[in-house]
């Protein structure tokens, strides 16, 4: 359980749309799909309406400040089996860089792992009232592409186990690279929340509207605000 799972959630019914990719940058292949990860019938390139809304106005504020950048979208809308893939995929991932044979794990290792895992995982949880964030809708991992259609360097890549995905990592460095990297993601977390997203405290690209984590997040910010959750599990 984390602390945003308390939030109840008030499933408005909101329908999952298609993102129009047209409009953003798009990182290609789908990094998950590459991976053979369980979509099925499903696309990563879904969010609910008002969540697509909202990323539109992230990215036309983005435009104002810096024109012809653009907001690339990693990943979106996840069904928890894909959840489920993706943590067994990070856990093997965790055991072939240390090294080691899974049959060989001792319990304390297999322990160490999995909360390694889970540092930046949720759950894949199918309890209705503790979804994983990707699988209601309204979660999303983005970046940012700038006017020459390179991607901007934010100092760590999307879905790195370390502690270089924390937003602030780069705050307190004086190196001028450094600051380039805090200054990069704030330029991204500007635009989010400017447009009504929250962003995960431990990774700087996962950003959402309108979930549990959202509500959590905005409460946290403001003591004033009483939110619930609009998005529920989809699938
Ligand atoms: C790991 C990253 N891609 C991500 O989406 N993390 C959040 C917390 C999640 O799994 O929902
Ligand atoms: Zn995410």
């Amino acid at each position: 359980m984390r602390p945003y799972h308390q939030i109840p959630i008030v499933e408005c019914g909101e329908l999952l749309v298609k993102i129009p990719l047209e409009l953003f940058a798009v990182e290609s292949p789908h990094p998950y799909q590459k991976l053979g990860a369980p979509y099925g019938e499903h696309s990563p390139y879904y969010l609910r309406q008002s969540v697509v809304d909202h990323l539109i106005q992230a990215q036309n504020y983005l435009h104002s400040l810096v024109p012809n950048w653009q907001i690339q979208i990693f990943d979106a809308y996840r069904p928890v089996a894909v959840q489920q893939f993706m943590v067994d995929y990070s856990f093997k991932e965790v055991i072939q860089q240390q090294k080691l044979t899974e049959a060989d794990l001792s319990t304390n290792q297999r322990q160490d792992i999995w909360q390694t895992v889970y540092e930046i995982w949720a759950v894949p949880s199918l309890d209705v009232q503790t979804p994983p964030p990707h699988s209601t809708g309204a979660a999303v991992d983005v970046t940012l592409v700038n006017d020459r259609g390179q991607i901007v360097n934010m100092g760590s890549p999307i879905d790195e186990l370390s502690q270089r995905s924390h937003p602030d990592y780069y705050a307190n460095s004086s190196h001028p690279k450094a600051q380039q990297y805090h200054t990069n993601r704030q330029l991204l977390r500007e635009v989010m929340l400017k447009a009504g997203f929250q962003r995960n405290p431990r990774e700087w690209w996962h950003f959402s509207y309108g979930d549990q984590m959202w509500a959590w997040l905005s409460n946290q910010a403001n003591p004033a605000n009483c939110f619930t959750a609009r998005y529920g599990r989809l699938a």
